[in-house]
């Protein structure tokens, strides 16, 4: 269930009147779901839903205009890894057995809070620069020191953009190193680029780095550097 209290929060007046613009594509303009299957597993959540700010609204318009040539592409995401359930696949490299009772509850963590209270965000990607962009309005349920961002709730959008970059350039691969230096607080609620590239492949190893950077470029709030590896092709 939505709150009202962390609409305002974040976006303020959304709860006054209906919106009048019709596009883009937003969560609420699709039609009603049929069933659990088609309501939540095959819901796309990186588009706009009520609880994001004007600033987000914004950045969302100017990424989706730069999917118009091609040069960049907005990625889907869902609550669940494989919005095909039956194809839900886990990666254990360590060979550890996976308790398949634990895997119809499984969701992606960023999509696990409810709509307005955890991580808003969509990712846009760039195939000829192999980068990755993340848009990310964090919530009120994000809170760590008062009134700001949780450094965790930050290094998992970092480690996410990141791996997304990685994933897209190499396929399946896991953090194996993450260094992050958070230089300044995220007010709670505000909206932030988080900008990530790949610098450098060896063998099995993808290099990627990010910053975290205000709407208006001028505050860095966060940087990174990671080592993302491609699992072993015999153990996947
Ligand atoms: C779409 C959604 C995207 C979400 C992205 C989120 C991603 C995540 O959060 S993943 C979760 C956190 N990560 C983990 O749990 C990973 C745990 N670690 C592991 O499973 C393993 O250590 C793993 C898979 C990373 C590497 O293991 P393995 O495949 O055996 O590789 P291994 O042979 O040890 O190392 C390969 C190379 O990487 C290097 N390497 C491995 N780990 C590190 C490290 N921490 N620092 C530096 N180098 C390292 C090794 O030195 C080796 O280098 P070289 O080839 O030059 O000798």
């Amino acid at each position: 269930m939505l709150r009202s209290g962390a609409l305002r929060l974040c976006a303020p007046g959304v709860l006054r009147g209906p919106r009048r613009s019709a596009a883009p594509p937003t969560r609420e303009s699709r039609p009603p779901p049929r069933s659990f299957a088609s309501e939540v597993i095959r819901v796309d959540l990186s588009l706009p839903n009520p609880s994001w700010s004007k600033d987000m609204r914004l950045l969302f318009d100017q990424f989706m205009k730069k999917t118009e040539d091609g040069s960049w592409k907005r990625l889907p995401s869902y609550k669940y890894v494989s919005p095909q359930r039956t194809e839900v696949k886990t990666f254990f490299p360590d060979g550890k057995p996976v308790k398949e009772d634990h895997m119809p509850q499984a969701q992606l963590f960023p999509r696990s809070l409810e709509e307005g209270l955890g991580f808003e965000y969509a990712m846009f990607h760039n195939h000829v620069e192999n980068r990755t962009v993340c848009i990310f309005q964090g919530g009120p349920y994000l809170q760590g020191a008062s009134g700001f961002l949780h450094g965790g709730a930050i290094a998992t959008m970092m480690d996410s953009t990141l791996g997304v970059c990685a994933l897209t350039a190499g396929g399946v691969a896991m953090t194996a190193n993450l260094n992050i230096n958070f230089r300044r607080p995220i007010p709670l609620c505000s909206v932030v680029v988080i900008n990530s590239q790949l610098d450098k492949v060896e063998g099995r190893k993808l290099f990627v780095s990010c910053n975290v950077q205000s709407v208006d470029g001028k505050t860095l709030h966060s940087k990174a550097t990671s080592l993302f590896v491609k699992l072993n092709p015999k153990e996947v």
